[in-house]
């Protein structure tokens, strides 16, 4: 198919014989074609000016690049020009398309090993030339990694590599958001320090773990939050169950890509030397045989529109064109960061709103990562050099992913006030937008959520989203008592933070991140409005033991129970039964003291049910079960929990319905007891009443 290189392709448009469809991208359509003067299949990609962001010069530059290449792993392009709107590259024709094509199409859950070791180790060969060459190809992924019938394997798509070489503009376009999103290494999201080849090596890796399950990590999740999940989370691997098909050369393999310090990550030289690629077997064994028996590309090709087209049809999409662009290329990936800013922003709010509410704020060093970005965002090729100057460090960039499974905990206070106020504004900014609710809620050409799931955050808003200064308010609520501790997360993806404890509460977790709680001091004293506030806290929440508490505890009610307003009324709970005091006192007294268990009885729910959307939260994440909350719903029937944390979660949940069940217990001894008393007060009473009127007759 390649053997045109030395040959001389024409520039006319005539001479090409366009045939099917055999892919399309964020920005081109590709065709099967016929180049009429040698009668050869050839591929040509017609890339819509109008729909690039880029410059003229650079794609020409790109074009040029690609007429240049001559490595067997290399898509290299036979030549390009401009047909009216559009530009023309015209390539070797290969006939299996790509690997997400072939995924999509026969292996919904990826290759098996060998296939996968074949088609890396030329992907590898293909980048260690190109970076060789000075080159960052910057979009390495499935859908750019192209199979020909003979199990030949190339790498393709030179829409957005950078020349490493380049200076001036071109230069700056390595500060530049490009890329798509799952495959980005976090330094590429990472304001103002650049990045080099080795972002191409994290994105090798991320296609690692899309060969091997089918998809990138994160892949369904909105950009925005795959930005954030990217920079926050530790890095994706092959470790859960469904993995351990895997060897561990190829575990080791890919998470020596997938570090995030991009220094640490080797060169793809290095790498080729990895015992994984060792006894990889000739593609035309591993990779050949994946494609017997399937239907023509371009049939397959049209067979997966049809399927999008039918899926969209299904979730009966309110701009159904628009839509359809948007779910396409974010499901196959997209190259290009060409949505719009608002939308960015909108959708980095959204991400919040859903699962960050218990932030504290001010701690929030995610919030202002995020909104350096918003505010870099400004053009539409969002870049980097107008981020911020406030660059994020490698060790910052640590930070973030201090949560458990994190494979730093190395601490710090990244904040900066000024970033402290950008953040202000702009989340004023944001709380205005969502108020006036003007234009369209996902406008552009890149919009990732679905519009069950759009209408599920919008529907979510007013409630989920509290202002922020209210936000601050309850963190700083003065009046707790003891060190109440939350934990400090870096965002909806550390839920599973450890939960530090104290008091009566018992250990929750391994304390790892100490550095990562905020105490708040103060009297602790239970009114419904704290009551209220308690909802807003996460599951982290510990309150602190009275240490003077006049109210007799119990073992079950312990550390749990409060001073205030009880105080004054519960030394004559004492004496009213050494007959002492009247009804009239007593009965506020009794009164009081039922509304206080039944708050506690509220409080412990509150916990409970937050633990239980941590769970729920950790397992949709992890792509697990949510064991836990079905080991309860089960009634105690406990399956072996997966982790440490989740054996201690049902622990803690145990621990948790016992005191409750004692506490349901002696508030009904209590109403008893008090139903006992306002008898007895009763009878004293009438008793009263009857020597009064005796001694006045
Ligand atoms: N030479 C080729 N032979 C056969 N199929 C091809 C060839 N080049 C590209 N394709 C198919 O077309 C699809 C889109 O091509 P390409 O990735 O170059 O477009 P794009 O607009 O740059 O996409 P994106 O920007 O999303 O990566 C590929 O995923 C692949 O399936």
């Amino acid at each position: 198919m390649g053997g045109g290189r030395q040959r001389l392709y024409s520039v006319n448009s005539d001479d090409y014989k366009l045939l099917e469809e055999v892919g399309y991208g964020a920005s081109a359509v590709v065709h099967r074609a016929i180049y009429l003067p040698f009668n050869q299949v050839v591929a040509v990609k017609c890339l819509d000016l109008d729909r690039c962001n880029v410059n003229l010069d650079d794609i020409r530059r790109e074009a040029q690049t690609m007429v240049l290449i001559d490595h067997p792993n290399v898509i290299k392009a036979f030549c390009s020009f401009v047909v009216d709107h559009n530009l023309w590259v015209v390539m070797p024709f290969m006939a299996e398309g790509s690997c997400l094509h072939l995924m999509k199409t026969a292996y919904p859950d990826g290759f098996e090993e060998s296939a996968i070791g074949s088609i890396l180790k030329d992907t590898l060969r293909a980048l260690e030339y190109l970076h060789r060459e000075g080159h960052i190809h910057r979009d390495v992924k499935a859908g750019n990694i192209l199979l020909d019938s003979n199990g030949d394997i190339k790498l393709g798509d030179f829409g957005v590599s950078a020349c490493m070489f380049d200076t001036g503009d071109r230069q700056r376009s390595r500060n530049t958001f490009v890329g798509t999103p799952c495959w980005m290494a976090p330094e590429v999201l990472q304001p103002g320090t650049g990045y080099d080849f080795k972002a191409d090596i994290w994105s090798f890796g991320i296609t690692a773990l899309e060969l091997a399950h089918g998809h990138a990590p994160f892949s369904k999740y909105p950009p925005m939050k795959v930005l954030l999940m990217t920079i926050q989370n530790a890095p994706p691997g092959l470790d859960y169950d469904r993995d351990k098909k895997f060897s561990k050369s190829f575990k080791e393999m890919v998470a020596m890509c997938l570090v995030k310090d991009q220094n640490k990550r080797p060169t793809a030289e290095k790498l080729l030397k990895h015992s994984f690629f060792k006894h990889t077997k000739p593609p035309a064994l591993s990779v050949k045989k994946l494609f017997a028996g399937l239907p023509p590309l371009w049939d397959r090709v049209k067979a997966l529109q049809l399927k999008d087209a039918a899926q969209l049809a299904l979730k009966r999409m309110p701009s159904s064109e628009e839509e359809a662009l948007s779910q396409t290329e974010y499901q196959r990936g997209v190259s290009e960061w060409n949505f719009d800013l608002e939308d960015l922003k909108f959708q980095a709010s959204l991400v919040q709103d859903e699962d960050d509410i218990q932030e504290s704020k001010e701690e929030d060093e995610t919030t202002s990562y995020l909104n350096n970005i918003k505010e870099g965002s400004s053009s539409r090729q969002l870049g980097v050099e107008s981020l911020s100057t406030n660059g994020i460090t490698d060790s910052e960039q640590e930070h973030f992913a201090d949560f458990p499974g994190s494979k730093s905990q190395e601490k710090g206070n990244m904040i900066k006030s000024d970033m402290v106020e950008f953040d202000r504004q702009v989340e004023l900014k944001f709380l205005a937008r969502r108020q006036t609710q003007s234009g369209p809620m996902m406008p552009g050409a890149f919009v990732s959520q679905s519009a069950f799931e759009r209408a599920r955050n919008v529907e979510s808003l007013p409630e989920s989203k509290q202002p922020l200064e209210k936000v601050q308010q309850v963190r700083r609520a003065p009046s707790f008592s003891g060190p109440l501790m939350l934990p400090k997360r870096a965002s909806a993806n550390s839920l599973s933070a450890p939960i530090k404890s104290s008091g009566g509460f018992g250990d929750f977790s391994e304390d790892k991140s100490k550095a990562n709680l905020v105490q708040i001091r103060g009297r602790f004293s239970v009114t419904s409005e704290n009551v209220d506030l308690v909802k807003d806290i996460p599951s982290g929440i510990v309150l602190r033991q009275s240490s003077q508490g006049l109210l007799k505890k119990s073992a079950s009610v312990g550390n749990w129970i409060h001073e205030s307003k009880i105080a004054p009324t519960a030394q004559p709970i004492r004496e009213a039964g050494d007959n002492i005091i009247p009804a009239s006192l007593l009965m506020p007294a009794l009164q009081n003291l039922l509304h206080q268990i039944s708050i506690q009885q509220d409080l412990i729910m509150n916990l409970l049910s937050s633990m239980q959307a941590v769970e729920v939260a950790d397992a949709s994440e992890n792509g697990k079960l949510p064991s836990l909350l079905r080991n309860l719903e089960n009634n105690g029937s406990v399956e072996a929990p997966a982790s440490e944390r989740e054996r201690l979660l049902l622990i803690k949940i145990s621990e948790l319905q016992a005191r409750m069940a004692n506490l349901t217990e002696e508030l009904n001894a209590e109403r008893l007891r008090y139903m006992q008393l306002q008898q007895r007060l009763n009878l004293e009473a009438q008793e009263n009443n009857g020597n009064s009127r005796e001694f006045e007759s």
